[in-house]
């Protein structure tokens, strides 16, 4: 934390550290200006009193305020810290060849833990700088009390038993209300359901009441019966570990008394080790506690540790990719043998499929639910990498083309596509983010997109905003987020693959048809130029059917494939499905 906070903003770190430390050891000074006046007072020094009272005054304002002075700078340190780590963060899950790191669990709970966990940074950084302070006031504590006599060095130690017999009282309380849980939750429940009005007519004409009530307090008595034990064992370990630090304490005072009786020390020295056996309690008790805090940071700093290590394992992946995307398709996209289980499972989601996607074509892949149609679409946008045979573009293998080059040439439209709550024409222009200030070339993609309706429904327009995430923007409706998602698939101007996974979800039949004829004249335009290949998922057979190619899925195989008229030629598994569906529409 020290390290990363010191790399961010040296000065600011300085500063507080060291108001921070002031601030802190002003504490055990205060208990030896007491001291010397306590002496000063007694052999009636007016002026010598006088200026030990000023000491601890001064001391006392320190000791009060250079913390605040010190908090407005690790503050912003802290804030810094905890931008850069959220940034890493980022960094840490968009690095690596695909989705297959995002899809690891371990690594996804890595992630969520790590992201949940960094909101502590800021009070990580306090507590390190605090850590310090109480350590430099520990240090001051315990010279002192060694000065006057070493046995007192034993008063630090017992400040060690209230903290660590309070823990053990606390864990006693925490057991019982883990034991008591059901009970308290039966409670509750019977306590809920006698005073719900839907279920208060059954129980009246039941005559459930009396039975209700019985075993409510069955439940409460059973479930306070365990608290109460477990609060009055605390009670008693709380008060043993308090009577051990008390007899320390009192011990110190005695012996520190018949010191000043044998004159081996003052009055004044009395004054101080009260003061300061008071303070080394809280010292300890405290440096404890925000051990214990800095504890969980370390749990979080070793997960993200371990982030930075796979991160740096994936980034080696893939950096010897030597191909070339072809600036045009000739022949088409071709799968050889492709099987793909997903990271962490070893089941076959894709097992060895062969097909060809002829260069202009139009594709659809149909299949029910579950047969592996979107895993095939992320396959062929290389978010993923099969696990066995081989995707060619033309004749190059894509597992060597540079996976951004790849996908600067996709358009793609995803089922579960993002919502940007951004301005309008930010979150289409991120299609493509070199153009994403280039407001006719939004226009441009929203037009062809029509999506001037749900532009139209956002006040403000292209620069209104979007979403009640953060801000006061527009809610669209499904089908109208859809749209602005299929514009940002046309700010792609070159796209060598187009893909349109069941993009008309959130549409009705009328309106996939239209966008699947739009889009289809378009790719048609753009595959007449590069070779281009569109793809599209669809469960409507209607739009399916005008598709050049249509592959049918069937538990992550090649059931068939063909041209709709081939295929209902055949009789086989796309006739079936195409006539249940003309069935159920008539
Ligand atoms: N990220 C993932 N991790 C593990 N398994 C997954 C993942 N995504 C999908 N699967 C599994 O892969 C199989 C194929 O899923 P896929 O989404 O490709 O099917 P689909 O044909 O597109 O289905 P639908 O018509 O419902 O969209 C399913 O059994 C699914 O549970």
């Amino acid at each position: 934390m020290l390290g990363l906070a010191a790399r961010l903003d040296r000065g600011r770190l300085i500063r507080s550290g060291v108001l921070m430390l002031l601030g802190y050891a002003a504490t055990p000074f205060i208990a030896l200006g007491l001291r010397d006046l306590t002496n000063a007072a007694l052999s009636g020094d007016v002026s010598a009193a006088t200026i030990a009272a000023l000491v601890v005054a001064v001391l006392l304002t320190f000791e009060l305020m250079l913390g605040h002075f010190a908090h407005l700078s690790y503050f912003e340190v802290g804030e810094l810290a905890e931008v850069a780590l959220n940034e890493e963060l980022l960094r840490h899950v968009n690095a690596g060849h695909g989705l297959e790191r995002v899809d690891d669990p371990e690594f996804a709970d890595g992630v969520t833990m790590v992201q949940e966990e960094l909101v502590r940074t800021r009070v990580a950084l306090e507590a390190v700088l605090q850590l310090g302070g109480l350590l430099l006031q520990v240090l001051v504590t315990t010279v002192v009390l060694a000065m006057l006599n070493p046995w007192l060095l034993l008063l630090p130690v017992a400040a060690l038993a209230p903290v660590f017999i309070g823990k053990r009282a606390q864990a006693t309380i925490d057991a019982a209300k883990e034991n008591a849980a059901e009970t308290t939750r039966q409670a509750r429940h019977l306590l809920e359901l006698a005073t719900t009005p839907a279920a208060i007519k059954e129980i009246r004409l039941f005559h459930g009441e009396q039975e209700l009530l019985r075993r409510h307090e069955r439940a409460w008595s059973a479930s306070t019966r365990l608290l109460w034990r477990a609060h009055r064992r605390a009670a008693t370990l709380r008060s043993a570990g308090q009577s051990v630090f008390a007899l320390a304490y009192g011990g110190a005072v005695v012996l520190i008394i018949s010191q000043v009786r044998d004159g081996r020390a003052d009055v004044g020295d009395v004054v101080l080790v009260i003061t300061l056996a008071v303070q080394v309690a809280v010292q300890v008790a405290s440096a404890l506690n925000l051990l214990a805090l800095l504890q969980g940071v370390g749990r979080t700093v070793a997960r993200l540790t371990r982030l930075r290590r796979s991160t740096g394992a994936a980034a080696t992946v893939g950096t010897e990719s030597s191909g070339v995307v072809p600036e045009r398709l000739n022949d088409g996209i071709v799968l050889e043998n492709v099987s793909f289980h997903y990271p962490g499972t070893d089941r076959l989601v894709l097992r060895d499929i062969n097909l060809r996607l002829p260069a202009g074509g139009s594709v659809a892949i149909v299949g029910e639910n579950g047969a592996g149609k979107s895993t095939l679409v992320k396959l062929l946008c290389g978010l993923y990498q099969p696990v066995s045979g081989r995707i060619l573009l033309d004749h190059g293998d894509l597992a060597d083309v540079p996976d951004d080059e790849w996908r600067k040439r996709v358009a793609p439209l995803f089922q579960d596509f993002a919502r940007f709550e951004l301005l309008v024409r930010e979150s289409v222009g991120l299609g493509d983010v070199a153009r994403v200030e280039d407001r006719d070339a939004v226009a441009d993609a929203v037009d062809r997109a029509e999506a001037g309706g749900a532009v139209a429904a956002v006040p403000g327009g292209l620069d209104g905003l979007l979403g009640k995430g953060y801000g006061d923007g527009a809610e669209l409706s499904g089908g109208q987020w859809q749209r602005l998602g299929l514009a940002r698939t046309m700010m792609r101007d070159r796209p060598l693959l187009l893909v349109l996974d069941e993009p008309a979800a959130a549409l009705d039949a009328a309106a996939e048809h239209a966008i699947f004829e739009r889009y289809r004249d378009s790719a048609g335009r753009v595959g007449a130029v590069n070779g281009g290949v569109t793809l599209f998922v669809s469960h409507r057979f209607s739009t399916v059917r005008m598709a050049d190619l249509i592959v049918v899925l069937d538990g992550g195989r090649v059931a068939e494939s063909g041209s709709h008229a081939e295929l209902m030629a055949r009789g086989g598994l796309y006739a079936e499905l195409f006539g249940m569906q003309a069935r159920v529409s008539t």
